[in-house]
């Protein structure tokens, strides 16, 4: 059973020994959303949507894009994650997303919060600390969408959606967040980092080209939403191993990309055809 390799040890230091243990956790995790291929309610941006339900169909989950207040109270008891965006955010569309949010929290539904261009106005940044007031079991952003969210302020400097801080600039922050929130807080870039504001999990996997590819950000997220709704009680674990396996089928696409139009296509294709042996020889995983 998958299940059996979801080690909840504590995890050792540096890469060699921690992928003996981590590498394991995340073909695990792939092979659970394989086999349960859990609904995932996803409240996302008009640019995300194609990516973000192909990403999670070619791990093996089941995509639903629900956002009206209309069917939240019936549908979202019924998914098994839950992933808000707020991309594309209007007034009409919050109602929607806190409502599922609460619903998600009733139910004890892990739910994922994507904090985009969280510091680029402040109507966007009032929203985003009033979905974090709401416990997201995880919120995913890139490195000045998470100084924001510890900041509580706009960021003069803003590029909107894309980040103008390194991943490592913001793990202090991210530290502080998820202590101040009980959430886990994951920064990505380069190098991702994933805390609860104790622990420091890193993943190394992934190829600079993802930024060239519009929302390859908002699709880890969802995909955070799919390994957490199969193993909801280890929102660390299921993290890294997400934003791992998102990377590894960017390396293994990139072999064969001509550009970002084809490695958005080979990505897909190398997710839904992950073998362990590929993915056990490439997830690279530290704790720092
Ligand atoms: N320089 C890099 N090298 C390797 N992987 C990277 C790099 N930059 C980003 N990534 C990977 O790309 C994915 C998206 O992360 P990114 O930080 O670009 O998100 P984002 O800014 O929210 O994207 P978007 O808003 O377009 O959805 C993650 O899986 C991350 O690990
Ligand atoms: C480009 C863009 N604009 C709003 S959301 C989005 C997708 C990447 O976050
Ligand atoms: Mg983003």
């Amino acid at each position: 059973m998958a299940e059996d390799k979801i080690k909840t040890n504590e995890p050792q230091k540096g890469v060699e020994g921690s992928n003996l243990q981590w590498a394991p956790q995340a073909w695990a995790h792939l092979e659970l959303v394989r086999s349960k291929s859990p609904l995932i309610q996803c409240i996302t941006n008009f640019v995300s949507m194609d990516f973000m339900a192909n990403t999670l169909l070619s791990a093996g989950a089941s995509p639903a894009m629900v956002h009206s207040v209309d069917e939240i109270p019936e549908f979202t008891p019924k998914a098994l994650g839950v992933c808000i965006n707020m991309g594309t955010l209007t007034p009409d569309w919050l109602p929607g997303m806190k409502l599922a949010a609460e619903v998600a929290n009733q139910c004890k539904k892990p739910w994922v919060l994507d904090p985009v261009a969280a510091g680029g106005t402040s109507f966007r940044l009032k929203a985003c600390l009033e979905m974090m007031n709401l416990k997201p079991s995880v919120v995913r952003g890139n490195g000045s969408e998470i100084l924001a969210l510890f900041k509580g302020s706009v960021d003069s400097n803003s590029k909107g959606v894309d980040s103008v801080y390194c991943s490592g600039d913001a793990v202090e922050a991210a530290k502080s967040l998820a202590q101040q929130s009980g959430s886990v807080v994951a920064v990505s870039g380069a190098v991702d980092y994933i805390t609860d504001g104790d622990r420091v999990v890193c993943v190394h996997n992934g190829v600079p080209m993802l930024q060239k590819i519009t929302a390859s950000g908002c699709s880890v997220t969802a995909l955070i939403a799919a390994f957490l709704a199969v193993d909801p009680s280890h929102a660390i674990e299921a993290t890294a191993s997400a934003l791992a396996i998102f990377g590894v089928a960017s390396e293994i696409g990139m072999d064969i990309a001509r550009g970002p139009a084809s490695l958005r296509t080979s990505l897909i294709d190398s997710l839904y055809g992950l073998d362990e042996a590929t993915a056990l020889g490439r997830v690279r995983i530290s704790c720092l």
